[in-house]
This record gives C-alpha cells, structure tokens and sequence, in this order.
C-alpha cells in the first residue's frame, strides 16, 4: 500500500480484510487438491458446504474477532453441524486447515498483532465459536461485516470459477468490499495468463485488481468499465439453471441487439469481470422458486461495481437494500452494468416482462 493511505478512510479495515480474504485463498486453493468425497456436505437447502467454506469462515472471522472485536458478523455457514459427534472428522480437518492458514509465517503487510503467524494456533472450540460469529442477524444500522467464505461452492467443486467474498457496511451502505477469485486470470483478455487476483474497492476511493501471490507489494490496477455498444457488449450470467433465468436473459439480449455469447461464471466473479471490463451486464432474474439472495452474494460486488463507474440495482432499477438482515428481502433479480446501458437494459427487462405476461394471459 502507498505511504499516504493510512490517512484514508477505512484504511486499516482495507488492510486486514485485503490480507483476511488472501490467507482463506491460499487455503481453499490448496485443499481443493486434496478434497475428498467425505469432506462434502449436503445443507438443508439441498447446496453444497465442504471443509474448504467452513475454514475459511473460520480463518476470515478469527482475523476480524481479533482486530474489530466489537463489529459483528453476517456470514454464510454455522458450526451447527460440526459440534455434534457425526461431525468429529470434519471437525478435526476444518481444525488442522484453519490452523495451518493462521499459523503461515507473516507476509508484507500483516501484523501479528492480528494473531497471525507460527505462536497463534486456536483450539477447536475457538475456530467453532469463531465460525459462529457468523450468525449475527443484520439489519440497518452499525457496522456490519458479511462473508461469504466460498461464493459458487458449486464452481468450486467443479475447479472452475469461485470467489472468498467480504464486506464491511455502515448503517447498511456497502463501504468497502474485497474479493478474492483464485482460479481467475490475472489478464481478462489472456485466459492462459497467471491465475489468482483479489479486487478490492472503498467508497470514495476507486476499485482496484491486485495479484492474490502479491497483494501487498504487487502492481494494484485501477478497474474502471467501458462504454459499450450492442455489438460489444454481452451477458454475464449464472452457470446453475437454478439460480437465474437464463431464457429471460436470452429475451433481454434479443431486445438490446447484443450479438456477443453470454459468459457463464459462478460466483461474484462475475462482478469482478464485470469490474474490470470482461463482459457487459450481469444479469440475474429470478427463476420463480421464491429464493430469496443472500446478502453475502452481492455486498463486496456491489460496491466494486460502483467504484468501477457502473450501477447496480434490482430488474426494476431499484436499489439494493443491504439493511433488512440476512436476506437482500425485496429486490427483484440483479442488474450491473456500466452507466451507459443500465438504463437500457432496466428498459428491455420490462419489455420482456410484459411479453411474459402477455403471453401467460393468452
Ligand atoms: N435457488 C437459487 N437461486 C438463486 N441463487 C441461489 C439459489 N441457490 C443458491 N443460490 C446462491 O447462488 C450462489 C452462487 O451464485 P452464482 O451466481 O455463482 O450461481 S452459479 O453457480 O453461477 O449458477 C450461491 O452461493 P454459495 O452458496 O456461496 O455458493 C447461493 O447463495
Ligand atoms: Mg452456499
Ligand atoms: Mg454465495
Ligand atoms: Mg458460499
């Protein structure tokens, strides 16, 4: 970081959350090599939760338990299933993972005061209380970080794209997010460069891409999105069916004139591309399940897309509201693109919307 930016706002959350979400990269890079079938969990909701989403919460919130003791936290997982005795032998690895990532000798940039580094190994209660530190409920006001430890557990599992998600809110305003892809290139337009890269954005302040093996003394990139034209532009959207109507998406492309194929992407690496300029508009509506998103899956994109030049909002061009507790509640699917075309897309959304209904009355 420049000599100058302990004088900026948020300066020392920036720091901590920048070198938080880069120690639970080098974890969940490193055990997605060695996972095996019994480190996987089914949750109630039918998703996927491995070792890997359960240490990293637990590295993340052991790092901010310990350097803003009094903010609490929203994050996705709970130990619920790790204190019962079924639960011992994840126990016992989410425990030797999480420890091996707190104990890693210090980078540039890292304090021990922090409780990193090889003297600040935690018991098994701690590393459990600490994943639990995750359960506050949200709401308007306050400080209020929210994580999501393994964002596309699915991508994950697949090797394919996820991302280690943070974000600190005030009075439930997105101030600062950061991001970390490690299976992303560093290049947008090399898909055969470097993979790894952390993204990070303060309100006010810009959004920047840093290299995830040098993220304090590495070149950090300043992101800002380009104007596009139909034929440039294009969709970034969910790879699970799932989660987002990509028929609809289809109909909003027809109706803008986009040319270009949509890029499939799990996880909020898709804002980071976005960010950065690979891609036109993420877009995601909802498939009619009554699924409710989850603050934790946009609060860090968010706010790199603002600080990025572009505009977030729901399908009706409403804002995000991140203070109604642990669900974003009201919105109506996701649209972020750059300045020039959300309004256009927030357009054809409600031109495809009444074809839709047009055609389920006839
Ligand atoms: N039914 C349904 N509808 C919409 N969204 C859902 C749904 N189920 C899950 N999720 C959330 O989707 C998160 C992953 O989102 P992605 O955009 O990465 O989806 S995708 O994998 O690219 O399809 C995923 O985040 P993680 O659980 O962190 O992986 C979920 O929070
Ligand atoms: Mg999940
Ligand atoms: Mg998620
Ligand atoms: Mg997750």
């Amino acid at each position: 970081m420049a000599a100058n930016d302990s004088a900026r706002l948020y300066a020392a959350e920036t720091q901590v959350a920048i070198a938080a979400v880069r120690r639970a990269c080098v974890l969940t890079a490193s055990v997605f090599n060695k996972l095996v079938k019994q480190e996987t969990l089914t949750k109630d909701d039918k998703s996927p939760v491995t070792v890997g989403d359960f240490s990293a919460q637990a590295v993340i919130n052991t790092i901010l338990g310990r350097t803003f003791p009094d903010d609490p936290i929203v994050g996705e997982e709970d130990a619920a299933d790790l204190r019962v005795d079924s639960g011992k032998a994840l126990r016992d690895r989410i425990v030797q993972l999480a420890n091996e990532t707190l104990t890693a000798e210090l980078r540039p940039g890292e304090k021990e005061e922090w409780g990193l580094g090889p003297n600040h190994a935690r018991t098994a209660d701690q590393l459990l209380d600490a994943i639990d530190r995750g359960n506050y409920d949200g709401g308007p006001t306050g400080r209020i970080w929210t994580l999501d430890p393994i964002d596309g557990t699915k991508g994950f599992l697949r090797g394919e794209q996820y991302a280690v998600c943070l974000a600190l809110l005030v009075d439930a305003r997105v101030e600062l997010g950061v991001i970390g892809c490690p299976n992303l290139p560093v290049t947008a337009s090399n898909p055969f460069s470097t993979r790894g890269c952390i993204f990070f954005a303060v309100r006010g302040q810009g959004a920047y891409q840093l290299p995830l093996d040098n993220a304090f003394g590495g070149e950090r990139t300043k992101l800002a999105i380009p104007s596009s034209t139909p034929e440039t532009l294009n969709f970034l959207e969910s790879v699970e069916k799932a989660h987002s109507k990509l028929s609809f998406n289809e109909r909003v492309g027809e109706i803008l004139g986009v040319t270009r194929a949509p890029t499939r992407m799990d996880s909020q690496a898709k804002y980071c591309a976005l960010a950065r300029g690979d891609g036109g508009v993420y877009l995601r509506m909802p498939v009619g399940s009554g699924y409710k998103e989850k603050i934790w899956d946009h609060a860090a994109g968010s706010i790199l897309i603002e600080e990025a030049g572009g505009v977030i909002s729901d399908g009706r061009g409403e804002p995000l509201d991140f203070g109604l507790g642990r669900l974003l509640g009201e919105n109506y699917g996701i649209v972020a693109s750059g300045k020039d075309v959300h309004e256009k897309v927030i357009a054809a959304i409600k031109q495809a919307k009444a074809e839709e209904e047009a055609q389920s009355r006839s």
